[in-house]
């Protein structure tokens, strides 16, 4: 492969010829300036210098080759002739004047990891992660359900020997919470999905692995503490089904022990304060393009269809998720086509904005289809603003197998807590939950009985127009 050298890459840093050095390699990416999902102007920032950080901070490695021909690849360069940063005058400021974050020990609830990450994170990272759609109004009322959903302790049972093992998918887990799949992890940490795997891997908890993340899927298998720990992939259906194909072959060939198709977005959600950072930091460049454009652009499947299912069943074996079952004639139409679990879900309030919350989705199964609660062939997750040890309680009493962890999981490992942060915030809710099961007066997930949550005001929200 050709050598340039860095004085030739720094020639070309202009609209009307743009270099750039990626992991030593050059690309001329002057043709696709305008293509960027993310604007024009973010390559420009770049243009004629190395790009691997600000590459590297939202892409996974592969996307490089799967997005440019094969003429863009220019030739190779020796990195060490390069300037060690492309950070703006602004941002080094920063870096050097980085806050010190609090020690673990003085994080005592899940609350406590946001308020680092708010400090930690770059404005485009904590808008991209702590953002959802429109008026974020989803995003409020997933907690605000819980805030309604009252407990009915039970008092004088034996609760010295508490369990929080449940089995998901036929796989075992040490407490009933998963980690949700979440795209973008890098801004929260370098290691990023690394992290989260081993933490995940020695605290015995689940993963669920986004479609598109930031190191490729087969690190973060290679990542596990060993090899029975359970990861699944999450799937966005890819338009083109070779490709879709070769992704669910790739889970397959890592271990994945599930697919998790995510079925709330065939579009991206109207996420405006991601936009509005965006179009303002680069001006008439990138309108309307903030980091969930640049992410999902590839990603989305608006002609995903019920009828897909089959062809996915017959490809394989692994069992399948629907992620973002919002209505209970969804549920009943998920359990006929015969998937092994729903996931309830309003993509924490990041697709649809007022879509219902997912727990008031629960309620409407237990009215409207209660056969399909604790049904030995269908599973029911939940997920949306679960901070508290109270929040899965609820859920697993009114009939969910498990529920997931979104965005609270990014931030535990912001304040480069790295994996530390991420077992701390795991043994954070797994206590919560020991201790607010003694206090209901159940010792194992199974005595979690819907009796125990008075669910009577959220009940009054449940639609009463259904006709199945
Ligand atoms: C930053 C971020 C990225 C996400 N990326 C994905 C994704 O790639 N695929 C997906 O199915 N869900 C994605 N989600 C949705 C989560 O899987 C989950 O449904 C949601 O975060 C749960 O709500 P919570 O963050 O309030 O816990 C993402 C959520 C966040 C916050």
């Amino acid at each position: 492969m050709k050598t340039i050298t860095a004085t030739e890459l720094a020639e070309h840093s202009s609209r009307e010829s743009c270099w750039l050095a990626v992991h030593g390699k050059v690309y001329d990416v002057t043709p696709f300036l305008d293509e960027h999902p993310g604007g024009a102007g973010l390559l420009l920032k770049s243009a004629g210098g190395d790009a691997t950080s600000a590459y590297e901070s939202i892409h996974n490695p592969e996307l490089i080759a799967e997005t440019l021909t094969e003429e863009a690849l220019l030739g190779e360069i020796d990195t060490s002739a390069l300037p060690s940063s492309t950070l703006s005058k602004e941002e080094e400021a920063k870096a050097q004047d980085e806050p010190e974050y609090p020690p673990l020990s003085n994080i005592i609830n899940v609350d406590d990891f946001e308020l680092v990450a708010q400090k930690y994170l770059s404005p485009e990272g904590w808008a991209y992660y702590s953002s959802a759609a429109e008026d974020e109004t989803s995003r409020q009322d997933n907690a605000r359900l819980f805030q309604i959903l009252k407990l009915r302790p039970r008092i004088l049972r034996d609760v010295n020997s508490i369990s929080t093992n449940v089995t998901i998918l036929g796989n075992e887990s040490s407490v009933p919470f998963f980690i949700c799949p979440t795209g973008f992890a890098k801004y929260a940490h370098p290691n990023a999905e690394l992290n989260l795997a081993a933490a995940a891997g020695k605290e015995g908890v689940h993963e669920i692995i986004p479609t598109s993340p930031s190191m490729s899927l087969e690190q973060i298998a290679q990542a596990r503490s060993s090899p029975s720990q359970t990861q699944y992939l999450q799937l966005y259906v890819n338009k083109d089904r070779s490709k879709a194909l070769s992704l669910i072959r790739r889970a397959e060939k890592a271990g994945m022990k599930g697919l998790f198709i995510t079925v709330d977005s065939p579009v991206l959600g109207k996420r405006e304060r991601d936009d509005r950072l965006k179009a303002l930091s680069l001006g008439s460049d990138a309108p309307n393009t903030g980091i969930a454009k640049i992410g999902s652009s590839t990603l989305l499947n608006a002609g995903l269809k019920w009828e897909d299912l089959a062809w996915i069943r017959s490809i394989t074996k692994l069992p399948l998720v629907l992620k973002g079952v919002q209505a209970v004639e969804d549920a009943v139409l998920a359990y006929q086509h015969g998937v092994e679990a729903i996931y309830l879900s309003n993509h924490g309030g990041r697709s649809m904005d007022t879509s219902q919350a997912p727990v008031l989705t629960l309620l409407e199964i237990r009215k409207y289809a209660p056969e399909l609660i604790r049904n030995p062939k269908l599973q029911i997750y939940v997920d949306g603003n679960i901070r508290r040890g109270t929040d899965v309680i609820k859920c697993l009493a009114l009939g969910a197998t498990a529920v997931g962890v979104g965005r609270p999981c990014l931030y535990s490992m912001t304040g480069g807590y790295g994996e530390d942060g991420v077992r701390h915030l795991i043994n954070i809710l797994r206590g919560e939950i020991i201790g607010n099961m003694g206090l209901i007066g159940a010792t194992s997930i199974q005595e979690l009985v819907p009796s125990m949550v008075n669910s009577q005001r959220a009940e009054m929200e449940i639609f009463g127009g259904v006709r199945l």
